[in-house]
């Protein structure tokens, strides 16, 4: 039999199916990567936004990491949700140790507006986890958290994609345009070339959870070793298709589609 791949998340959850640690499992289902999961806050969300949060208490998320690290080795693994400092300290303390790629998805805000970091964690999300990063996946508004810079021009957002990786330290960078209008394009700065990954703007409110699936999906690919540009190309076509065929489920933003992404072949 062929090795066995494996990924882990390390994120909070979503019961609404369709952000966080349900959206990187289905995605890593999908993309034939063995699926492990630890998980930082139990949220309380749907398709409308947050209605509560409860944090796993910090000796717990320790011993998740303890249990999956110690048993079932992994080719690689991203972070999504981490609260607060606190938690990241543990998880930078854990994850500095592990020669696997690493992708962050910087989550700060669902697609709902509500918050899902403590304002005084992303200055030590930039210190102390963007340096450990493969790749960090930033939207907009956090690609100008994480640099202080604004973004109103593609121009821009290739800029701060290069100031990500150059003064913050990240090992790349892709800045996600989902929040622009226009074509949805993507910027990958990998430490010496500038990469863009472009699809047409479909017509549509469900894109809850489409972040967490990119994501997954770049980390899914990874662990297969393909390397970081091709990882993110098929990632990018992952998403897509997910998006397209998203699900009108619930009454705010539905949930990415990941099945049409079987139906529609794509796979590793
Ligand atoms: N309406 C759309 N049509 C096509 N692609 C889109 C659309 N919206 C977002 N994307 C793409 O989806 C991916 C996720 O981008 P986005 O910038 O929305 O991330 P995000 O804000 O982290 O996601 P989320 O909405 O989950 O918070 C990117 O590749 C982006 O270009
Ligand atoms: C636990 C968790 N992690 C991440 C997101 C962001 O996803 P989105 O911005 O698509 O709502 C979320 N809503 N919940």
């Amino acid at each position: 039999m062929k090795q066995v791949k494996c990924a882990l998340t390390i994120a909070g959850t979503d019961p609404s199916g369709g952000a966080g640690i349900h959206a990187d499992l289905k995605t890593f289902q999908e993309l034939k990567s063995y699926g492990m999961s630890v998980i930082t806050s139990v949220v309380a969300q749907n398709t409308t936004g947050v209605q509560s949060i409860h944090h796993i208490p910090l000796e717990m998320i320790e011993q998740q990491l303890d249990s999956v690290i110690s048993d079932i080795p992994f080719q690689a693994f991203k972070t999504g949700m981490i609260a607060n400092i606190d938690m990241m300290r543990i998880i930078a303390n854990k994850v500095s140790k592990l020669e696997v790629p690493y992708v962050m998805d910087p989550v700060m805000v669902a697609t709902s507006g509500d918050t899902l970091i403590e304002e005084n964690a992303r200055n030590f999300l930039r210190k102390q986890l963007l340096p450990l990063t493969t790749l960090v996946t930033p939207n907009i508004p956090e690609a100008e958290y994480l640099t202080g810079e604004k973004i109103e021009t593609v121009h821009d957002m290739k800029q701060v994609a290069e100031l990500i990786v150059k003064k913050f330290g990240a090992g790349a960078a892709l800045v996600k345009g989902g929040h622009m209008e226009g074509e949805a394009i993507d910027f990958l700065y990998d430490g010496s070339a500038m990469h863009t990954f472009s699809a047409k703007r479909i017509d549509t409110k469900n894109t809850h959870g489409t972040g967490c699936t990119y994501s997954a999906a770049i980390t899914a690919y990874l662990s297969h070793g393909l390397p970081l540009y091709e990882a993110v190309k098929l990632g990018k076509h992952f998403v897509t298709v997910a998006i397209k065929h998203a699900f009108p489920l619930g009454a705010g933003h539905g949930p990415t589609n990941h099945w049409a992404t079987r139906e529609e072949g794509v796979r590793i």
